[in-house]
């Protein structure tokens, strides 16, 4: 493993994964992967899950598609330098913040969406210019094993590699050092992978669960709110980090809730649910027996068979749960809705705080301000209002938890941040010597007080009309300065180190609008007489 590690980090080095045009070219190999293999794809996610082929692919292969196309529209604008602020000790000088690869990045996928959670998060670092380690759920297996053939035909093999395996494979990969990694997975491991991270201080992104609140408000329209509850609920059995793990509403709602989500199930599923192509399967026995384990002494209003030769457990509804019930306790991760009662909405707001931070919070209702006020006065990774899980599939927000529900995020452009380090480079000129003097020893009230006057924009009133006047001195350098610009000639253009030789519009206005570097020196002198008088 350690040898394995070891070429990717070779390959890495050898800086081929930086170059704009090899990132593309390997996402659009990626993208014709999707497309060439979908069979495969779809087949090993449904013997993984016991799922349709339409339900993996608008579940998982759509999601990727989508994610592909947005990220090879837009890279060349990502990778581009953004120009930075400058004071006016630096305002002749050059300062951007560059985009650049962290190194070689360790991806560790979850296996409820076994190809959308280790291949979102590859896109981005591959975008991000890294080499990866991608190290896929052992619990689907037939997705692990597929990422690990179909990867090498269609991507750079030392760059990126897959290591497929169990708990002392993962165990001995996380013993090796990491420049980030990307876990998805439960809180307890997480905690494992943060100790093992802290040890090379390498930087984490945590992908973890917990339990996502739903509110339902009395001003509602309950059929809609059920029908979407129920999608998302029961949606791969109930096995999505982000489902609504319970609901709470006013006592009055509770039987109308059960009567519409019933109605519901029965629309989407048939009279017989297991019959159901569209109706997953619990992904092992052991999870199996834990979720059964979680209706015990509870009263089910709706649902409850279970089949343990199949892994079945049928859609379930709890009413009147106790929130110290067990169901109450732990994320369920599976198809069963408890109800927990609440006298309205700010002793809702109350119950979601004394908890753990969740990955998710939903809300229904028709008024705004409650909506709204209820987002305000409560923390979890995401939020939908009227709907759930529809936050994941918008790329354009960043995807995460917040305390134990994990930390930092992904998707879209926030995945190629998350891979990237943002590097500020200032850029000067060996020239303007003067204008140091004011931080070189000896140091002096002088100095001081013109320190303060270029870097706080503060003014010694003592001094206000000399201040004045380097003012007019600088005004008057870079008016000089702009009366002077001439074309770019290629000798005056400097490089921006490796990274921005990946532009693919190097005429762009962005481009010039920072780099000022190619401007003729500044007439600077009469700023630094100036300088030179009061230091
Ligand atoms: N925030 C998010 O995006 C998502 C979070 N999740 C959360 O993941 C959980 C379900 O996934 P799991 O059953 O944890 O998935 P899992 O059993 O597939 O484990 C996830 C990964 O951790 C590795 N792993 C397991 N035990 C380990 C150990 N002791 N040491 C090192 N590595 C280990 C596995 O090999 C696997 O690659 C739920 O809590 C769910 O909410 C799931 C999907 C998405
Ligand atoms: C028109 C079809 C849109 C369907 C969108 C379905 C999105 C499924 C998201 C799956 C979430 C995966 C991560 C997780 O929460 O475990």
């Amino acid at each position: 493993m350690e040898s394995r590690i070891q070429r990717v980090r070779d390959a890495f080095a050898s800086g081929r994964s930086r170059p704009l045009r090899f990132r593309l070219q390997q996402l659009e190999a990626l993208r014709r992967m999707v497309q060439e293999r979908e069979k495969d794809i779809l087949q090993a996610i449904g013997a993984d899950l016991c799922k349709s082929e339409f339900n993996a692919y608008s579940q998982e292969v759509i999601t990727i598609l989508g994610e592909l196309d947005l990220v090879l529209e837009n890279l060349s604008e990502w990778v581009t330098a953004t120009p930075a602020k400058k004071n006016l000790l630096t305002m002749l000088d050059e300062a951007y913040v560059q985009p650049e690869p962290l190194g070689v990045v360790l991806i560790i996928g979850a296996w409820n969406y076994p190809f959308v959670l280790t291949i979102q998060p590859l896109i981005g670092a591959i975008a991000a210019g890294n080499a990866v380690i991608i190290k896929p759920s052992e619990l689907s297996e037939k997705t692990a094993q597929l990422l690990a053939k179909l990867l090498p035909q269609y991507l750079d093999q030392e760059l990126y590699a897959v290591i497929n395996g169990g708990i002392p494979e993962t165990t001995e990969l996380l013993k090796q050092r990491f420049d980030h990694i990307l876990y998805t997975g439960n809180t307890a491991v997480g905690r494992i992978v943060m100790e093992a991270a802290a040890k090379h201080l390498t930087p984490v992104t945590l992908e973890l669960g917990g339990k996502s609140p739903c509110y339902i408000d009395t001003d509602c329209d309950l059929d809609v709110a059920c029908r979407r509850i129920t999608w998302g609920k029961y949606m791969n059995c109930g096995q999505t980090c982000i489902a609504p793990d319970y609901v709470l509403c006013e006592p009055s709602l509770q039987h109308q809730i059960v009567q519409k989500i019933k109605e519901t199930v029965k629309e989407f599923y048939g009279e017989n649910i297991k019959e159901s192509p569209d109706y997953e399967r619990i992904i092992n026995l052991r999870h199996f027996k834990r979720i059964l384990n979680l209706l015990e002494g509870q009263k089910i209003a709706f649902g409850g068979e279970t089949d343990e030769a199949t892994r079945y457990v049928a859609p379930t509804i709890l009413t009147d749960v106790d929130p110290e019930a067990r169901v109450m306790q732990e994320e369920i991760f599976g198809p069963i809705l408890p109800i927990v009662p609440v006298k309205d909405a700010d002793e809702a707001i109350k119950f979601i705080n004394s908890r753990e931070k969740p990955l998710a919070f939903y809300i229904f209702s028709h008024n705004d301000k409650l909506v709204r006020r209820m987002i305000n006065s409560t923390s979890s990774g995401g939020v939908t209002a009227n709907d759930v899980i529809m936050h994941f599939t918008l790329s354009s927000l960043p995807f995460g938890g917040v305390g134990s529900s994990g930390m930092g995020a992904y998707h879209g452009k926030y995945s190629f941040d998350t891979f990237s380090h943002q590097r500020p480079c200032l850029l000067k000129s060996l020239k303007r010597e003067g204008a140091n003097k004011l931080r070189y020893p000896p140091n002096s009230q002088s100095k001081v007080d013109w320190a303060k006057f270029f870097i706080l924009k503060r003014f010694n009133r003592g001094k206000l009309g000399l201040l004045l006047l380097a003012l007019l001195g600088i005004v008057a350098a870079v008016l000089l300065k702009l009366r002077l610009r001439c074309p770019v000639s290629s000798d005056d253009h400097r490089s921006h180190g490796p990274a921005l030789s990946l532009r693919v519009r190097p005429d762009t206005t962005e481009e010039r609008s920072y780099s000022n570097s190619w401007l003729p020196l500044p007439n600077y002198s009469s700023v630094k007489q100036l300088m030179n008088q009061s230091f």
